[in-house]
């Protein structure tokens, strides 16, 4: 693992006098409906903490108050179900370097379709896309959304791995073979990035296994997936901007979810180490700044 982490060394840019605010990184997080506000609030406040520049969530009406009363530091737009979302969150795509989909977007028919479009629009435009959570769920109805569009990353807890599986391929495949399952599936979606989360984070592009054991935590609260998903969204735009030059042979996704996913694990050990049994999520974000130094910075 030593040598991955010098890879993701390799991708961070430089805090320097001579850059403007976004070029470290200007993210959109597609979620937050009536029910879920705290996965996009952890998804975006993650994308600022690893060093992007602005981060927007694009959410339901309803959903919007609530996730700006979280942190003044967001920008929240409440399109996600108004009849033409796919337009407004299009305008901004311009000004965008990554897009986060799924992180408490429910699974309600008409934001799905919205979504749809919202990653036609990204694929379109060449922008990165990293799907978790319900962005998971359309996948697994649609999966020619995001079939061979290597810019886009998949991160799957078990449940939705499983899911993934079963809706993409035809053969039967020993799940309990957690490398050979992800390289499968990648494979099957045209060399989609996939990163299956669990006890160890295995990480496949179709071409290559990476694996992440980094000490993290026994606390299983939820959350932790999206802080992973926030910080993917900003690693992976800073990979394919540094070049596959940068990456020893591995690709720039590879290189960015096994950077994510060792900040997270490194999170949520220095959280528990502080709090116990009683850590939840958002006792990780004051771990971010020091857990990057840690891994990354020394
Ligand atoms: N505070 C919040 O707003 C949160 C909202 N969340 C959102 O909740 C929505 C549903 O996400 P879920 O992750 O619950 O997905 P699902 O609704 O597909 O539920 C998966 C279920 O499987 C269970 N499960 C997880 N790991 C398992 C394992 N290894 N073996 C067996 N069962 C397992 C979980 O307890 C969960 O009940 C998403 O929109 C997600 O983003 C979550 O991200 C958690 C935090
Ligand atoms: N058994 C485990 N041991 C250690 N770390 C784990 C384990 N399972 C998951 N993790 C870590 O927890 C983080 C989140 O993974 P998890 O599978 O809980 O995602 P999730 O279910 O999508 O979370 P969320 O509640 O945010 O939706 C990842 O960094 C993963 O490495
Ligand atoms: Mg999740």
């Amino acid at each position: 693992m030593e040598n991955t982490f010098q890879l993701v060394k390799n991708i961070i840019p430089p805090l320097t006098s001579k850059k403007h605010k976004g070029q470290a990184g200007r993210i959109g997080i597609v979620g937050g409906c009536q029910e879920y506000t705290g996965a996009p609030y952890f998804a975006a406040i993650s994308a600022l903490k690893v060093g992007a520049d602005l981060s927007h969530v694009f959410c339901t009406r309803e959903a919007a108050p609530v996730i700006k009363s979280y942190s003044p530091e967001l920008i929240v737009h409440p399109v996600l179900d108004s009849p033409d979302a796919v337009h407004e969150v299009e305008k901004w795509l311009p000004r965008l370097h990554a897009l986060v989909v799924g992180p408490g977007l429910g699974r309600e028919d008409a934001l799905l379709k919205n979504v749809e479009g919202i990653l036609e629009a990204s694929k379109a435009r060449a922008i990165p896309v990293v799907i978790d959570a319900d962005g998971l769920w359309l996948i697994a109805q649609q999966p020619t959304l995001i079939q061979g569009y290597r810019k886009a990353v998949l991160t799957p807890n078990h449940v939705e791995f499983l899911r993934l599986l079963e809706a993409v391929l035809t053969d039967p495949v020993d799940s309990s073979d957690r490398r050979g399952a992800g390289l499968r599936l990648s494979q099957a979606l045209g060399n989609v990035t996939v990163v299956q989360k669990g006890e160890q984070d295995v990480i496949s592009d179709g071409e290559q296994v990476l694996e992440c054991n980094l000490q993290g935590s026994n606390r299983r609260c939820g959350g932790q997936g999206d802080l992973l998903s926030g910080f993917l969204g900003v690693m992976v735009q800073w990979a394919l901007h540094a070049g596959p030059e940068k990456m020893n042979g591995f690709s720039p996704p590879l290189v960015a979810a096994f950077g994510a996913c060792s900040l997270t694990r490194q999170c949520s050990h220095q959280a528990f180490q502080k709090y116990g049994r009683s850590t939840t999520t958002s006792d990780m974000i004051p771990e971010i700044g020091p857990a990057f130094s840690r891994l990354f910075e020394t």
